[in-house]
């Protein structure tokens, strides 16, 4: 396959992986999520198995079926389907590649191993190599998490310094890091290539878009995503002020949750509540959204008028109980 394939870009849903009460995976909502996020949030990319998704909680057998369910409903649907391979064995990073790209997956992004960590450049690319090296005919973007991974001491920015000439498949950066400096060098330093310079913190992301970002990948998208995409033509529209108003309405929901305490299982308390699609608990380690954080994020949503009553769909009450 020539690259670059078809550039990735505009906004891209994290998406959540939904679980039964049980703890199993909820396979049955998917294509209803999918048609949720193209009609009623204008999302035609996602990422699937990443943070939002659990990825790392799941068994690779659960990833696998999960990413093929994802592939199966997203068909003539959505635009592109990423999904995400990492994982701390490089054979199983490398059997979920290889099975991406079976089902047809439009590309793989990978995080750094975070047990036994690379701690120089090389031995990180290396790693990486090999997992794309498993799927030579798909895309292949890297996924930047310091914060969570705790891989700090290769930056971004020196990762990319010849990344074709190890991994020719490469096609992209998803920066889920607050560092600036490094983020506007990646792409300074990387202006002659077709990269698509994905960023990863939905409340910054206008200043992501001013430093260069061709997309966001990112979890409020699964819900906001109307809202960001408003953002997004404003800023395309070089309407700066309206771009930033919306920034900040977009800011001032998650400072809201972060300050409750926001993560993985409020992302999918609020999913359920917003799509009234059953998103359900997360998986332990992971504890519930409790019923105060669900409540205090819908009076939020209101008052930001990102939900109305009417909005509310059946049974969501039971979101974060
Ligand atoms: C640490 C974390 O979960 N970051 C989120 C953001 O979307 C984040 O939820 C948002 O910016 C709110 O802080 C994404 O970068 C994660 C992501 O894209 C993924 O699920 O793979």
């Amino acid at each position: 396959m020539a690259f670059p394939k078809k550039k990735l870009q505009g906004l891209v849903a994290a998406t959540i992986t939904p679980m039964t009460e049980n703890g199993e995976i909820n396979f049955s909502v998917i294509g209803q999520y999918v048609d949720y996020l193209v009609k009623e949030q204008g999302v035609k990319n996602i990422f699937v198995n990443g943070t939002t998704g659990e990825g790392l909680s799941l068994s690779v057998s659960e990833r696998r079926q999960v990413a093929e369910e994802w592939v199966t409903k997203g068909k003539d649907k959505l635009d592109q389907v990423i999904i995400h391979v990492g994982a701390l064995s490089l054979k199983e990073s490398q059997e979920l590649a290889q099975h991406a790209a079976e089902i047809g997956a439009d590309g793989i992004a990978v995080i750094a191993p975070f047990f036994l960590k690379p701690w120089t450049k090389d031995i990180l690319i290396n790693f990486l190599k090999e997992v794309a090296a498993a799927a030579p005919a798909l895309p292949f973007y890297y996924y930047h998490i310091p914060a969570l991974t705790g891989v700090k001491t290769v930056r971004a920015e020196e990762l990319l310094d010849g990344i074709l000439d190890k991994i020719p498949t490469f096609q992209g950066l998803k920066f889920s890091d607050t560092d600036l400096l490094d983020f506007g060098q990646c792409v300074d330093q990387n202006r002659q290539q077709q990269f698509a310079f994905l960023f990863g913190v939905d409340e910054q992301l206008l200043s992501a878009l001013v430093m260069g970002a061709t997309g966001a990948v990112g979890s409020t998208y699964n819900y906001l995503g109307k809202k960001t995409n408003q953002m997004l033509e404003a800023f395309e529209q070089k309407d700066f002020s309206l771009a930033l108003n919306y920034q900040f309405c977009i800011q001032r929901f998650i400072n809201f949750v972060v300050k409750l305490g926001f993560g993985v299982s409020q992302t999918k308390a609020i999913m359920t509540l917003v799509s009234g699609i059953p998103m359900g608990p997360p998986r332990l380690p992971l504890q519930k959204a409790s019923r105060e954080f669900t409540d205090s994020a819908e009076a939020k949503l209101k008052s930001l008028d990102f939900l109305s009553f009417t909005d509310l769909k059946d049974g969501n009450l039971e979101a974060g109980s």
